[in-house]
């Protein structure tokens, strides 16, 4: 068993004082595994993967340890460590994504690496240098996700990030989140039953603001997940 990465302990979270989303969110992601985050819509899956990334400051929690040793999702250290590619991304509009590159590679202390094969995987070359405000919606997720899978980070979060991909770059991103475990932890979130099936160790079920049900290994059936999010709904 891999030893434990990032643990999260009852987490509570709200955007006001009627409206709590999570309610004793509790997780534990191991080192180098792929965890796939699926619930119902306004389950709070990016809500949590927003909290994971330092961007929401409404929550409490009783515990936070990366490594075990604790700290806070706002803290240098934590930031350096993970990085995201948010469902919908509108930073940075006025840098092209060779720019962008360089800035991320920059801030994280890293030196620049060849993406020439991400690139190509993406089939990204004609988009490299145009602003990511001119990008389509699919373009510019590639150029967040060409950026993830460059840099590597020990937690790797995607918030649904098959969103706006073709085919054949979907196919090509199942292959890297399968293949992220050698360079360390993915947690993904996806409506897209085939893109945890195809790629997680792990599914977890995201209901009444906490993880309600775990899949491991060899039950993550889609047969087995949709039933799951069936009984939820009737619930
Ligand atoms: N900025 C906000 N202000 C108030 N409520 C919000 C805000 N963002 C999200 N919510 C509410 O929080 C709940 C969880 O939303 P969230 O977007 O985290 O869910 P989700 O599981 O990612 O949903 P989906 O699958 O539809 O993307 C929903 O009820 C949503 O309406």
């Amino acid at each position: 068993m891999e030893a434990s990465l990032l643990t999260v302990k009852n987490l509570r979270a709200w955007y006001s004082r009627e409206k709590t989303v999570l309610d004793g969110l509790s997780i534990d992601l191991k080192s180098h595994e792929s965890v796939g985050l699926i619930g119902l819509n306004g389950a709070g899956k990016t809500t949590f993967i927003n909290i994971l990334s330092g961007l929401m400051g409404q929550y409490k929690v009783d515990g936070i340890w990366m490594n075990v040793s604790p700290v806070k999702f706002r803290d240098k250290d934590f930031k350096l460590r993970r990085y995201t590619v948010f469902d919908e991304d509108h930073s940075f509009q006025y840098f092209t994504f060779r720019e962008y590159l360089s800035y991320v590679f920059c801030a994280y202390h890293r030196e620049k690496c060849d993406v020439s094969e991400l690139i190509s995987g993406f089939h990204f070359e004609e988009y490299t240098d145009m602003l990511l405000k001119d990008l389509s919606t699919g373009n510019k997720k590639k150029a967040y996700l060409i950026t993830a899978f460059a840099l590597k980070p020990e937690l790797l979060l995607l918030d649904e990030p098959v969103n706006g991909l073709d085919f054949t770059s979907t196919e090509f991103l199942y292959q890297l989140i399968a293949d992220y475990k050698k360079y360390g932890t993915i947690l993904f979130s996806s409506h897209i039953l085939e893109s945890i099936t195809l790629t997680c160790d792990r599914v977890l079920v995201l209901e009444g603001g906490k993880i309600s049900k775990c899949f491991e290994h060899k039950d993550i059936e889609a047969a087995q997940i949709r039933e799951a999010l069936h009984d939820e709904k009737h619930v």
